[in-house]
């Protein structure tokens, strides 16, 4: 009611959920209350895990922003016609992502027992948890149902089949796309849901999947994560600190053919399930023979350090390159013309009960400026060559055009509608 109960979660961590203690950390004491119940190694693994990413900027967070430890990315359809009515969804999930990335509840609350509360409430007292929302379009936005066919960007081309592909419809495309990430699964689902319930009556989920990496509280030090086959995965990515790199990699530009792209870019979505019992009982020689680096180090085969540059030309004891070309990091590196910017997590959906093998993988998902000479010849390649093949199956698929970052005062995708 009025003048009543307007708590955000983090007012509600400074007084009520806290109680005396609030008044006596104040604002100041919130981040330390973490620190409470959890072991030093802990602690300070999470750092600044629970920090506030601004929603607003030139670009959208969630893109080059360091890897958060969960991601819960949402496809939905649309069931509206009218873009003024699309144009509202976007304004609301506007207004709602900001406070959520700021760790605030979507809407105020409210003790009148008469309605629902505005929030599904399982946040209330956490913290922002480094929340980012990402919000894209994809082809099917560009079909003649809202009149925008001639605003779609010739960069967002439909991804053609490649060999080997098993994609199912319920894994793959949408009309919008909406990447959470957040160092904690509750926050990031929360997010998600919240904005699914906003969207009733206009869009529907179309798909929803979950992923993980090891948290910051599981490793202090930060080193490279390893993916579901035991190995380090992330070490040749793009420097989010170089900006020409990023610019060359990731950043679409007014002059790349949509101006209502300058500053955004495209995303390329596969969830491969990997073939994890086959992959359990395969020797530790072929297991780095197919990634073509060290397991334990993840050096490239033939050197000591992970971070080491790889030498294709070194020979083994058999006269034969250390690292084979069919090996998937010879691959993937595409002889360092070609290159995308990663941002993967690991997912497992329990077991498939045809079989009941784990239905486990990783959710690829990965940025680029031009996915025609970029994602899609290297995909391209890796499907005729790459050894990992024979542990993998590509399920799940979608391309979407991810919007320039909002201004204060803008809306998600105003530079289009
Ligand atoms: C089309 C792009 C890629 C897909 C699909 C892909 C799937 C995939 N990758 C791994 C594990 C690893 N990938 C590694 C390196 C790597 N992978 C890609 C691209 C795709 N991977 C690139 C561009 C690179 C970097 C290549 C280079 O320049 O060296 C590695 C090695 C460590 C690293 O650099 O990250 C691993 C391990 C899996 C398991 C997978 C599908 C399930
Ligand atoms: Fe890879």
């Amino acid at each position: 009611m009025k003048g009543k109960s307007t708590l955000s979660r983090r007012d509600l961590l400074k007084t009520g959920a806290v109680g005396g203690l609030g008044l006596l950390l104040g604002a100041g004491g919130i981040k330390g209350l973490g620190m409470l119940g959890e072991s030093k190694q802990t602690a300070s693994a999470a750092g600044d895990s629970d920090a506030v990413i601004p929603f607003h900027g030139a670009h959208q967070a969630g893109i080059v922003t360091p890897m958060q430890d969960f991601v819960c990315m949402g496809a939905f359809n649309l069931t509206i016609t009218d873009i003024a009515e699309v144009r509202k969804l976007l304004k609301a999930w506007t207004v709602a992502s900001a406070r959520l990335a700021n760790g605030e509840s979507v809407g105020e609350e409210s003790d009148n027992a008469l309605v629902p509360p505005a929030d599904t409430g399982e946040v209330m007292g956490l913290q922002a948890m480094r929340t980012t929302l990402t919000f894209g379009v994809g082809p099917s936005f560009f079909d003649s149902r809202f009149g925008l066919a001639d605003k779609r960007p010739s960069k967002l081309v439909d991804i053609p089949a490649f060999k080997g592909d098993e994609l199912v419809d319920e894994w793959s495309r949408g009309d919008l796309i909406v990447q959470v990430c957040a160092n904690d699964p509750q926050v990031a689902f929360h997010a998600l849901r919240n904005l699914a319930r906003i969207a009733r009556g206009k869009a529907v989920l179309r798909w929803l999947q979950q992923g993980f990496q090891r948290t910051g509280a599981a490793d202090a030090s930060g080193s490279t994560p390893r993916n579901l086959l035991g190995f380090k995965d992330g070490t040749v990515n793009t420097n989010v600190e170089d900006k020409q790199a990023v610019k060359d990699i990731v950043w679409a530009e007014a002059g790349d053919g949509a101006s209502w792209m300058d500053g955004g870019s495209y995303m390329i979505m596969r969830r491969i399930r990997m073939r994890i019992e086959v992959w359990d009982r395969t020797s530790l020689g072929e297991q780095e023979a197919t990634f073509g680096r060290h397991r334990q180090s993840g050096a490239p085969l033939g050197a000591a350090k992970e971070h080491d540059l790889a030498d294709y030309a070194k020979q083994g004891k058999n006269g034969k390159p250390m690292i084979g070309a069919d090996s998937h990091m010879a691959v993937a590196s595409m002889g360092g013309k070609v290159k995308i910017h990663r941002r993967g997590y690991s997912y497992s959906n329990g077991i498939d009960i045809k079989t009941g093998q784990l239905d486990a993988g990783l959710l690829f998902i990965c940025y680029n400026r031009d996915p025609s000479s970029q994602y899609i010849p290297m995909q391209a390649k890796m499907s005729e060559v790459d050894r990992l093949n024979e542990y993998i199956e590509h399920v799940g698929s979608g391309i979407y055009a991810m919007l320039p970052g909002v201004n204060k005062g803008g809306y998600i995708g105003d530079t289009l509608l």
